[in-house]
């Protein structure tokens, strides 16, 4: 099945374009070098609580070394929510290699979100940067909006094959499973760092997407 190409969900952001220019790759890895470390501080301490030096501290870098790449704590933390939303296409390809239908495709995507959320420090620190958003100041891409059309299509596409339930409107179905989803993670970091999420994540599992099987 084909996903429609999904809004704000570029498998690469404008702001990490990889530069045809071979000499750049040494940039482009100390710039993901600043990324991983931006993002453990910003998932621990949120955007308040880090600063520019913190990030250059823990990448073994000068505070210039870092400004070269991101002129400024607010640039760096759009690009690591950018990098969080680069996730979804890579594990959306991953889903769909299984082939395992569209119901099948939208169980392997939520599970994958569940892990990404339970150990990706880029996911985490793009989830908690959005929910900050009022302190970056700065444009960041819509959130949710790529996961509800991504999963109505793909629940549309399994209510015409006989997948869903003939009583269940694939939209709602669609911003149903992504709230379920989004609290269920939010609490579970709240509470305990994400340590029960895969738990927490079963239970939202067994109880709202399996009951909408045909
Ligand atoms: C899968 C739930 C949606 C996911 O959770 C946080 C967030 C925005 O930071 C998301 C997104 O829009 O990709």
């Amino acid at each position: 099945e084909d996903a429609p190409k999904l809004a704000g969900w570029e498998s690469t952001p404008p702001s990490a374009r990889r530069s045809p220019d071979l000499r750049q790759d040494r940039a482009q890895r100390t710039r993901e070098l600043v990324l991983n470390c931006a993002a453990e501080l910003f998932a621990a301490r949120g955007f308040h609580g880090t600063s520019v030096q913190d990030v250059a501290a823990a990448a073994k870098m000068t505070k210039g070394a870092v400004y070269f790449h991101f002129p400024g704590k607010e640039v760096l933390a759009v690009a690591v929510v950018e990098a969080h939303y680069t996730r979804w296409p890579a594990l959306l390809e991953r889903a769909k290699a299984q082939q395992a239908g569209p119901l099948g495709t939208v169980l392997a995507m939520v599970d994958g979100a569940a892990e990404a959320f339970a150990d990706d420090v880029v996911v985490q620190a793009g989830a908690r940067l959005q929910l900050e958003s009022i302190l970056i100041g700065l444009p960041l891409p819509t959130p949710y909006i790529g996961w509800i059309e991504l999963l109505t299509d793909l629940l549309g596409q399994a209510l015409e094959q006989g997948e869903l339930r003939p009583d269940v409107d694939p939209g709602a179905a669609a911003r149903t499973i992504v709230s379920a989803f989004f609290g269920m993670q939010h609490i579970s970091a709240t509470l305990y760092d994400r340590a029960d999420l895969r738990e927490r994540w079963s239970e939202v599992r067994e109880l709202v997407l399996l009951p909408l099987r045909a």
